[in-house]
């Protein structure tokens, strides 16, 4: 161990219930919504092969052409109650929803910049009321922000001169004055979402941005703050130099999923997910792979599985309506949710060895263990090993309690679960109910004959 100043100032998990409320989440929908989606990845008739929210980079583009967009921005159908009744509908516990991205533009009227909202057209906050209707339908808002800012000139990508530095010092303070500006203007906000942080300019920056992180955490007793936001003094991301987690989650898993528990280091994480292969702002045009809710709902069972909160990406239209693919996804997660939402609320690891069959989950409120099951073998078994002196007292449909199995014990805590015939061709879930050997009424269910 090195001894670090601006490294984590917390060993393990946060043991608050600011921060099991985030653990129990489960599933969230991110939102990016902003100038980029009027050109939705498309700009003067040819088509950005990068990421929509990107476009600005994009040779074609000139950046004050860009940035006149602003002048074009007015979602006269954005209604926030509709969208957060989707996201209710789809059973999402939380949304993180883009204030500023990359490009710099503002969906709250900020004071410390005219590259808002309050100069466009549209002119009203946009945050205020999604936070409003969100909490609303009982949905956790999360604020994301990226630190990049393409349309600020002090902005840098490194810090070489002294001009760069002099510039730098105005645009840490204004980066300082909007967080605390977001934060004061949306107290109901738990956390924050950072993104835009990897160049050299704020890698630099650990004190700063380790005291600014103290600060906002001051001003907001229980804010979420993930892995993302800030380096350690020798400019380590994520993990500081001696291994150990910076911030309340870990933040790496951007359009990838841990494959085992190892790969988690014991920590809460989060996983966002577009729907498309990478298009995170609207894209008119969507090409590649477009996931359907099959598999969505697998990449959900497994974040959870292994201890981690699935947020999926919608990209709403410039007119402020969501494109109706991503409704349909929202209404077959949400139909799959109603179901068995047992499963995913609270769910944590179960400590199960994994089978091909799916994932199990626990769930920490009914303390119960949940089968999710997507790959029904052609033998109709399903294996089961249970942790040490962990045995089975009950399996049962969660869609269906009155299906119930008898395990057959084949070894030491190893069962098969026969399923019936007319297994469904949608993910489903089996309960079990287990006890610690010797301390259940039996002993689990006696060997096969
Ligand atoms: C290389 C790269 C940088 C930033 C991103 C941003 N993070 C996602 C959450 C989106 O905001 C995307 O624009 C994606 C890829």
């Amino acid at each position: 161990e090195i001894s670090l100043q601006h490294g984590a100032h917390r060993l393990g998990r946060r043991n608050d219930a600011d921060m099991a409320r985030w653990r129990a989440y489960g599933l969230g929908q991110f939102i990016h919504w902003g100038l980029y989606s009027i050109p939705g990845g498309e700009w003067n008739g040819k088509i950005y092969n990068g990421a929509a929210e990107w476009i600005r980079t994009w040779k074609e583009v000139s950046p004050q052409a860009y940035d006149s967009l602003i002048y074009r921005f007015n979602p006269i159908k954005f209604n926030p109650d509709s969208w957060a009744a989707v996201a209710g509908r789809m059973g999402v516990k939380y949304v993180t929803i883009t204030t500023k991205h990359h490009d710099g533009f503002c969906l709250w009227p900020s004071k410390y910049t005219n590259f808002t909202v309050a100069h466009s057209p549209y002119k009203k906050d946009i945050i205020g009321p999604l936070v409003k209707a969100y909490n609303k339908q009982g949905i956790d808002v999360i604020l994301y922000f990226s630190i990049m800012d393409w349309h600020n000139p002090d902005w840098r990508y490194d810090i070489k001169t002294r001009d760069d530095s002099i510039a730098f010092n105005r645009f840490k303070q204004f980066t300082r004055n909007q967080l605390l500006e977001l934060l004061t203007r949306y107290p109901t906000a738990k956390g924050l979402w950072f993104d835009g942080t990897w160049d050299n300019s704020w890698v630099k920056q650990a004190a700063f941005a380790d005291s600014l992180e103290t600060e906002m955490r001051k001003l907001r007793p229980g804010l979420i703050i993930g892995s993302r936001f800030r380096a350690d003094e020798y400019g380590k991301r994520h993990f500081d130099s001696n291994g150990n987690l910076m911030g309340d989650y870990e933040q790496g898993w951007e359009r990838k999923i841990p494959e085992k528990i190892e790969d988690v280091h014991g920590n809460d994480w989060d996983c966002v997910m577009t729907i498309p292969e990478n298009q995170w702002g609207y894209a008119k045009t969507w090409s590649g792979h477009i996931k359907t809710a099959d598999e969505l709902l697998e990449m959900l069972a497994k974040c959870v599985s292994l201890d981690g909160n699935f947020v999926l990406n919608f990209g709403p239209k410039p007119d402020g309506t969501l494109r109706t693919e991503e409704q349909t996804l929202a209404k077959a997660i949400g139909d799959w949710m109603t179901v068995n939402k047992e499963a995913i609320y609270n769910g944590e690891y179960a400590g199960f060895a994994k089978q091909d069959w799916g994932y199990f989950i626990k769930n920490t409120g009914t303390n119960k263990t949940y089968m999710v099951i997507f790959n029904v073998p052609v033998s109709g078994l399903l294996r089961v090993t249970t942790p040490l002196h962990t045995v089975i007292n009950k399996a049962y449909d969660l869609g269906n309690l009155t299906q119930t199995y008898t395990p057959e014990e084949i070894g030491t805590s190893t069962y098969f679960i026969h399923l019936h015939q007319q297994t469904p061709k949608k993910p489903f879930v089996i309960v079990l109910e287990t006890g610690e050997t010797g301390k259940s009424h039996g002993t689990g269910y006696e060997k096969a004959k």
